[in-house]
């Protein structure tokens, strides 16, 4: 039995699931996982696959009040404070995290305790959170090679996104048998929508209209908690969360989705023809530049939400329909990611 190893990464599913992935890849390699993550956040509801999980009351600090600011600060010290004596106690060999604040103070513990931290960057430009524990990280595992810039370049390892089994797995189902999962019908042109971990509004409410005038085609969309369909489309299946992902990206032609950095690089991963409408407020715009190089090279479409209607959402996905494009993003697909920033991590050790 190899040691212990703490890792962080969750609030959305965008740093809860590479997280998931890499945990598998160590407990399948011996070592024993412990977890620490958000009360609030996706974690407090999905399973971690770990020996141990620790839920704190912590929030982002972005976006918030002066005052707000200070108490987030205060709380996510407090954290690290008591994750440090955890570390004294357990002992762990090592430390990964995966981004956004949920992950800042187990990040900061390491440091605090002088423990090899490893870290992973989702997206293409990185959050606040990472650039800060870049400089204390033993090594920086990037998704994107453009991200390479924002850190130091001999720490720096060009990874990928660490995918989790089911999707991995699903991919071998084919569409005739997602569909008949589903219980949609097998010949229809079928579109996925999907906002991301935590679904998206509008994305939702102009997908249903255009679903509307577009009988020929069934949709398959993901609302988002809350959300309840009152549209009675005899085309549209609605999920507010659907836990095998893999099964609805085999099911579908098309796929219409935010471009978190998850999302794209599952589509990636299945192959699909994507449109991208890249949530506006994400910091630095980075879903818009975790897809833009997709769209400069021609292989996905990019609609800024600002121009996104019920008139332009129809004409897209009719061209794509009608082109009858089996998409061609696959050979972009980044494989075995987990095993690779494991045996990274290995040889750093030597
Ligand atoms: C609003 C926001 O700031 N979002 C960020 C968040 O996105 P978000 O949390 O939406 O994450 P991603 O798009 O990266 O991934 C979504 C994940 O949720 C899974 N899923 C989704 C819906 C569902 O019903 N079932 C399901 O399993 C998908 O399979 C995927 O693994 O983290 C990403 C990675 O850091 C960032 O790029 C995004 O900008």
């Amino acid at each position: 039995m190899k040691g212990k190893v703490f890792i962080a990464g969750g609030g959305t599913g965008g740093h809860f699931y590479p997280a998931v992935s890499v945990a598998e890849k160590l407990k399948e390699n011996g070592y024993s996982v412990y977890y620490f993550g958000t009360e609030n956040g996706i974690e407090g509801k999905k399973k971690f696959p770990a020996e141990k999980v620790f839920l704190y009351d912590i929030k982002g600090v972005r976006g918030r009040s002066f005052k707000g600011k200070i108490v987030s600060s205060l709380k996510l010290l407090k954290t690290a404070l008591s994750i440090r004596s955890i570390i004294k106690r357990e002992d762990p060999e090592f430390v990964i995290t995966f981004g956004g604040y949920a992950s800042l103070p187990l990040g900061l513990s390491a440091l605090l305790t002088g423990k090899d931290l490893y870290i992973h960057e989702q997206n293409s430009v990185p959050s606040y959170t990472n650039l800060l524990l870049s400089k204390f990280a033993k090594k920086v595992f990037i998704t994107f090679d453009h991200s390479r810039r924002y850190f130091p370049a001999e720490k720096t390892v060009l990874t990928g996104f660490p995918l989790r089994k089911d999707i991995i797995e699903d991919k071998e189902l084919g569409k005739e048998r997602a569909r008949d999962i589903l219980g949609v019908d097998s010949e229809r042109k079928t579109v996925l929508v999907f906002g991301g971990s935590q679904g998206a509004k509008k994305l939702t409410e102009t997908a249903l209209k255009v679903a509307g005038r577009m009988k020929d085609v069934q949709f398959i969309i993901i609302a988002g908690k809350g959300y309840t369909d009152t549209s009675n489309n005899e085309n549209v299946k609605i999920y507010r969360y659907y836990d095998r992902m893999g099964v609805l990206y085999s099911a579908a032609d098309l796929v219409v989705s935010r471009a978190g950095a998850g999302s794209v690089w599952e589509i990636v991963y299945y192959g699909k023809p994507a449109i991208f409408v890249p949530y506006p407020y994400a910091a630095s715009d980075h879903q818009f530049y975790n897809v833009r190089w997709l769209e400069e090279k021609g292989e996905a479409e990019i609609i800024r939400d600002d121009q996104l209607d019920d008139e332009l959402l129809y004409k897209k996905i009719r061209e794509y329909l009608d082109k009858n494009s089996q998409g061609n993003i696959k050979k972009y697909s980044i494989i075995d990611t987990a095993e690779k920033i494991l045996k990274e991590i290995e040889n750093d050790r030597l």
